[in-house]
């Protein structure tokens, strides 16, 4: 992807618009407000690293759809359901900046375009790797979709684990939180939203 970076030797990969530097002299700071003393051994590094860390974290505010996606829109005959399920992702809750996470299920029915597979899975971590809340996250997925490929209709479920509800908080370790955006058929038909999430429940509880 041209906007972005690679950091030496690890392969990974953060916005080469990330102003590093200046986040890294906050982070150093507020490693003294938390209590610490950043000029110790092992936090030297420590405001560097978590600048990185957090320019990767949030790297969706740099990426566009017709990046993410890279044209992969072909012509396909019929309007059979398509669903791709258990795609992991992992966000920040923008309330407390704290990771959520957990899987993501899309399904579609084409009106003579499909997506290449690959494709939702960067579409969803282009959304989640934001600040988010976990009801955006599926509404932003499915909106992609919807404009993406102007299909008959779309249907996005998410569960997710949310940290801030889990260490801290109401402490709540066994919870989780399914959300959903349903979009043209998936919202008009119930058949069509029934046979979608019978496809997503298969092989689990949900
Ligand atoms: N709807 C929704 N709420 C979320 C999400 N992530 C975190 N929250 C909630 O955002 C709310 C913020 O509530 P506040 O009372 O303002 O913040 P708080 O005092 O830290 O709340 P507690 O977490 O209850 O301690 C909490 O109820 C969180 O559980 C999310 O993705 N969606
Ligand atoms: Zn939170």
């Amino acid at each position: 992807m041209k906007r972005m970076i690679e950091v030496e030797d690890t392969g990974i990969v953060f916005p080469s618009g990330a102003d590093i530097e200046r986040m890294s002299e906050l982070a150093q700071e507020w490693l003294g407000l938390i209590g610490e003393d950043p000029g110790r051994e092992g936090l030297l590094k420590t405001p560097e690293r978590m600048a990185k860390a957090w320019a990767f974290l949030t790297k969706g505010y740099h990426e566009t759809l017709e990046e993410v996606t890279n044209g992969a829109v072909f012509e396909a005959e019929g309007s059979n359901m398509v669903v791709v399920k258990s795609i992991e992702y992992y966000s920040m809750c923008e309330h407390h900046l704290l990771p959520f996470f957990g899987t993501v299920h899309i399904g579609y029915i084409p009106d003579k375009k499909i997506l290449g597979l690959s494709k939702f899975g960067r579409i969803t971590d282009m959304f989640a790797r934001r600040l988010q809340v976990q009801e955006r996250l599926s509404i932003q997925i499915a909106q992609a979709i919807w404009e993406v490929l102007e299909p008959h209709g779309v249907g996005v479920v998410v569960e997710g684990q949310h940290l801030c509800m889990m260490m801290r908080g109401v402490e709540k370790q066994h919870s989780s939180t399914i959300s959903s955006a349903m979009l043209g058929s998936f919202r008009d038909d119930p058949r069509t939203r029934e046979e979608f999430l019978a496809l997503v429940r298969q092989g689990k509880v949900l």
